[in-house]
């Protein structure tokens, strides 16, 4: 991989709770991720991947070992600096966090809102456009109660790369979706990664998805380690 890592993470570490309570779920990681790469973060439930994805994505901090992102330091930041780093990722989760008073346009257009001044019609534009290249055109104006759970996964994903992000994260985004809109949502989302260079970090237990994955990275008990691609 030419590309420069846009993550550099070295011997970090993360414990929750204090006192006797203290428990350590990071051990030592150490992890390269670079531009345009999507790698797979895979491992039994409470082995830490949660965890350490929301430290990457700043929204929960480190404070132990080095964690940059896009040649920022994560640990020990400041609350800025945290937040300024969350503005340059997507997010995608399993329970797709959508506004369900708002329609699917609307939903999509919020990506946008974070970013700045863009006017409206301009808004309005790319979040159809964005709809339609994840196959939702004829959905534009529905509600996420009346969308199924592929269709609000979509929404989703477009939402989470309307702004172009340097860095899309997502935890278990096919986990609620049977087997062909499990497949539907990442193919959509490798396409639409590739084609804008996104680096995509997604956590997953779906093997039946491990295949869209330039790498996969395997946490256990808060060690991670490589695995063998299972393709
Ligand atoms: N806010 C918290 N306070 C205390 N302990 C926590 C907190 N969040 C997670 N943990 C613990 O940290 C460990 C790692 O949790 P984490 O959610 O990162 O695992 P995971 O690999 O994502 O699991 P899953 O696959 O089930 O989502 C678990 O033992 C969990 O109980």
């Amino acid at each position: 991989m030419n590309n420069p890592p846009i993550i550099v993470i070295r011997q970090l570490n993360h414990y929750f709770g204090s006192g006797d309570l203290r428990k350590q779920v990071l051990f030592d990681i150490d992890l390269d991720i670079h531009a345009g790469e999507i790698v797979i973060m895979t491992g039994p439930s409470g082995s830490g991947k949660t965890t350490l994805l929301t430290l990457i994505g700043g929204l929960r901090a480190a404070h132990e070992g080095s964690l940059q992102v896009l040649g920022q330091e994560l640990c020990d930041a400041t609350e800025k600096i945290l937040v300024n780093n969350r503005r340059n990722n997507g997010y995608i989760f399993q329970a797709h966090n959508l506004h369900h008073s708002l329609t699917a346009l609307e939903n999509v257009q919020m990506g946008l809102e974070i970013t700045g001044k863009i006017p409206k019609t301009e808004r309005h534009h790319r979040a159809a456009q964005m709809l339609d290249q994840v196959g939702l055109a004829d959905r534009l104006h529905y509600y996420p109660g009346d969308l199924s759970g592929g269709q609000k996964q979509r929404v989703a994903i477009a939402r989470a790369l309307i702004s172009h992000p340097k860095m899309v994260l997502a935890d278990e985004p096919t986990a609620a979706l049977d087997k062909k809109s499990g497949r539907d949502v990442v193919n959509i989302m490798q396409k639409l990664a590739k084609e804008q260079g996104c680096t995509v970090l997604l956590i997953t237990h779906d093997n039946r998805i491990l295949d869209i994955a330039d790498r996969i990275v395997y946490l256990e008990d808060g060690h991670l380690s490589r695995q063998p691609a299972v393709v």
